[in-house]
């Protein structure tokens, strides 16, 4: 599959910027002088199931020929996402099917364009060699899956960044702020980014498992006692969404939610 997504980045640019959608992380993004490394589509609405057997067969899990049955992706979802278990974990099995209700899903393909070897900017500086800016995602969940070419870092808590070395074929599940808020900050919400330092094109996709948009995200009452004071007071995504694209700080949910 990521031969099919090389024939999509390699369209003519005035073709892709034609794919455009209002809301934000769906349209073609490139080139951008921010991130002049970084392509993007997003694929709104995607049914999960679609969307999860896009992602497992293109990183080759289980074979590509084979059909998965709607029950068979359903598990391998559940148990990608992590989602049922930690409800469990967390003894919340009672809102996994309201969660599950008032999720969707978006689909996004990204291509990291290596820089061409001679570049004066050279790639042995993390800053310029930074394809995708260091953040936590908004949403609940992120699985992604790669090329062969490594990139993706995440920081760790004394500041430094870790290379994240992923296995062939293996997925990377990433929590995101909107699942931090619903834990009551047990679950933390890794800052990452990606660094393209070789001459390799990277290619990657993910599936950002989030809120609708006019959902309450709010901590449930079980998750809040003394040794665990509510951090965050109630709000629709839709609303901390906005906030964050008129701030694009890092301590936006803090201000925005934070208590
Ligand atoms: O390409 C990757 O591995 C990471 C992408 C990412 O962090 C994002 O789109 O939020
Ligand atoms: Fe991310």
């Amino acid at each position: 599959m990521f031969m099919g997504i090389k024939a999509l980045f390699d369209l003519p640019q005035e073709t892709k910027t034609k794919y455009v959608n209002p809301k934000p992380y769906r349209s073609y993004s490139g080139k951008s002088p921010v991130v002049p490394f970084y392509e993007s589509f997003g694929l709104d609405n995607a049914q999960k199931l679609e969307a999860l057997k896009l992602l497992l067969i293109s990183c080759g899990q289980k074979g590509t020929q084979r059909d998965y049955s709607c029950g068979e992706l359903g598990d391998a979802g559940a148990e990608f996402c992590g989602a049922e278990n930690d409800f469990e974990s967390f003894g919340m099995e009672k809102y996994y099917a309201s969660h599950i209700q008032d999720s969707t899903s978006l689909f996004r393909v990204m291509r990291y364009i290596a820089r061409p070897s001679g570049d004066s900017d050279t790639v042995d500086d993390d800053d310029k060699a930074i394809a995708l800016r260091a953040h936590t995602d908004k949403n609940a969940i992120t699985i992604l899956c790669q090329n062969e070419v490594q990139g993706l870092e995440v920081q760790t808590k004394d500041g430094n960044w870790a290379q994240v070395m992923v296995p062939r074929d293996a997925l990377v599940v990433i929590v995101g702020e909107a699942l931090k808020v619903w834990s009551n900050g047990r679950l933390q919400a890794a800052r990452h980014r990606v660094v393209v330092r070789g001459d390799k094109d990277r290619y990657s996709c993910g599936l950002f498992s989030m809120p609708k948009e006019e959902t309450m995200i709010e901590v449930p009452s079980e998750l809040v006692d003394k040794e665990h004071p509510l951090l965050y007071r109630p709000f629709i995504f839709a609303d901390y969404i906005s906030y964050y694209a008129s701030k694009l700080s890092d301590d936006a949910l803090e201000i925005f939610a934070g208590i």
